[in-house]
């Protein structure tokens, strides 16, 4: 590591500190990750093997690893270096992003993801803290290590926002699927437009709710073997019904709502593929015109890179089929055929909520959840993830009506 010099920490993640660092031999800036657990055997990297599956997915919009150094028992990750993650993006942000600026984004986090879900892994923890941004190239990040590195399950609940992850996972459903993903981007999308996140919650029952208070109840049958539904049939009283999208995304376009209806379906197997997602009507605008996917970070052609350099040959595990890299975790098998383009969702009617009785009351405008302020731009910082509370502990969040733009007026009431 001493061709690396440290300038400055990034960010101080589950599982390792990042630091910005120079390479002393060619001035290069790059990420370096430092593992928080040591390593005193390269046999307790056997779970990396799976590095060699990184490297097979070498796409523009996924965060190349260069380097893997095992040094004192510790492990440093060398990554290439990005500006910013989306989550600071959104937090420094005055005004909500444009409907090009937000299909620029996501086109490369899509094409990133079906890049990566064709290759038959899946991320599980996507959020805007792991989407890096440098001027307009975006690029997925942090594959999961706390997952694959840590050593103590259920450590992953604990340690990942809970706010984009899918109700199958919230439901413990035993079949997980590329489709987590989708839901998470289409709750990345929602929150690009309204720079607040769209489910918001505290703790899993309570994320579970704001789901059905904005989605209405699920469908039961979709999920078979969740083995928490009778908390969440009392969680999803059948008087919540689905609110409409334009409502509390009042600046997306007909075909971004439909996108977010689409990608936020109950249902996994009616949320579109990454692939199918790029169809969608929403990236069809007849006045855009797609990125093409070239990175400007990376301009030489593939296969003229070099392959990262491995101080621990992690390339020559086993030929086993991968189930796991830094939390590439849950392979699958690449041929998603199950997951099909679903139908439009949305125009839901607008119902009471029961716990916001006099919602109806707001004229045609933007819902959001007021709790602790969580807007990305707020003053109060996101509730701790790790609060877990009793779903009968909570007091149901207000409704809060913004002013046009990204501002925030709370509703006081009380339920
Ligand atoms: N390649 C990079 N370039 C610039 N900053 C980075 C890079 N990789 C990570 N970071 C910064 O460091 C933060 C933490 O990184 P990362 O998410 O990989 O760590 P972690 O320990 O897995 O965290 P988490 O608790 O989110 O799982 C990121 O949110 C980002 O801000």
């Amino acid at each position: 590591m001493d061709r690396y010099k440290l300038l400055k920490e990034l960010g101080d993640g589950t599982c390792g500190t990042v630091y910005k660092a120079v390479n002393r031999e060619n001035y290069e800036i790059v990420a370096v990750k430092k593992m928080k657990r040591k390593f005193y055997f390269w046999e307790e990297c056997v779970n990396l093997r799976e590095v060699k599956s990184l490297r097979r997915m070498s796409h523009p919009n996924i965060i190349k690893l260069k380097e893997v150094v095992r040094e004192n028992n510790e492990l440093f990750f060398i990554f290439e270096y990005m500006e910013c993650n989306l989550y600071h993006l959104m937090k420094e942000r005055q005004r909500p992003f444009s409907e090009e600026e937000i299909r620029n984004l996501l086109t490369q986090v899509l094409q990133g993801l079906a890049h990566m879900h064709w290759n038959g892994y899946f991320h599980r923890d996507l959020k805007p803290e792991n989407l890096l941004v440098t001027n307009d190239v975006i690029k997925i990040a942090d594959f999961g290590l706390a997952r694959e590195l840590s050593s103590m399950p259920p450590y992953t609940d604990y340690v990942s926002t809970r706010w984009y992850r899918a109700p199958e996972v919230l439901l413990k459903s035993s079949t997980y699927t590329p489709a987590i993903d989708m839901w998470a981007i289409g709750a990345v999308m929602a929150e690009l437009f309204t720079l607040c996140p769209i489910f918001p919650g505290e703790s899993e029952i309570d994320q579970l709710y704001k789901i059905c208070s904005i989605l209405g109840a699920p469908n039961w049958s979709v999920f078979p073997d969740a083995n928490n539904h009778a908390q969440l049939v009392n969680i999803c009283h059948s008087q919540i019904l689905p609110v409409n999208l334009s409502d509390i995304i009042p600046n997306a376009s007909w075909e971004a709502v439909d996108l977010i209806s689409q990608l936020c379906s109950w249902d996994p197997l009616k949320r579109p593929t990454a692939e199918q997602a790029l169809q969608h009507p929403f990236f069809n605008v007849a006045s855009w015109v797609p990125r093409p996917i070239h990175d400007p970070l990376q301009s030489k052609p593939e296969y003229t890179k070099t392959k990262p350099n491995l101080e621990l040959n992690l390339w020559d595990f086993d030929s086993k089929p991968d189930d796991c890299f830094l939390g590439l975790s849950l392979a699958v098998n690449p041929g998603v055929s199950a997951l099909e383009m679903g139908p439009s969702v949305s125009g839901g009617t607008r119902q009471d909520i029961y716990f916001c009785s006099n919602f109806q009351d707001h004229p045609e405008q933007s819902v959001f959840w007021s709790l602790f302020s969580p807007c990305r731009n707020g003053a109060t910082p996101p509730v701790d993830p790790s609060l877990s509370l009793s779903f009968s502990s909570i007091t149901h969040p207000p409704i809060g009506v913004p002013h046009s733009g990204s501002a925030l007026q709370l509703c006081s009431q009380e339920y």
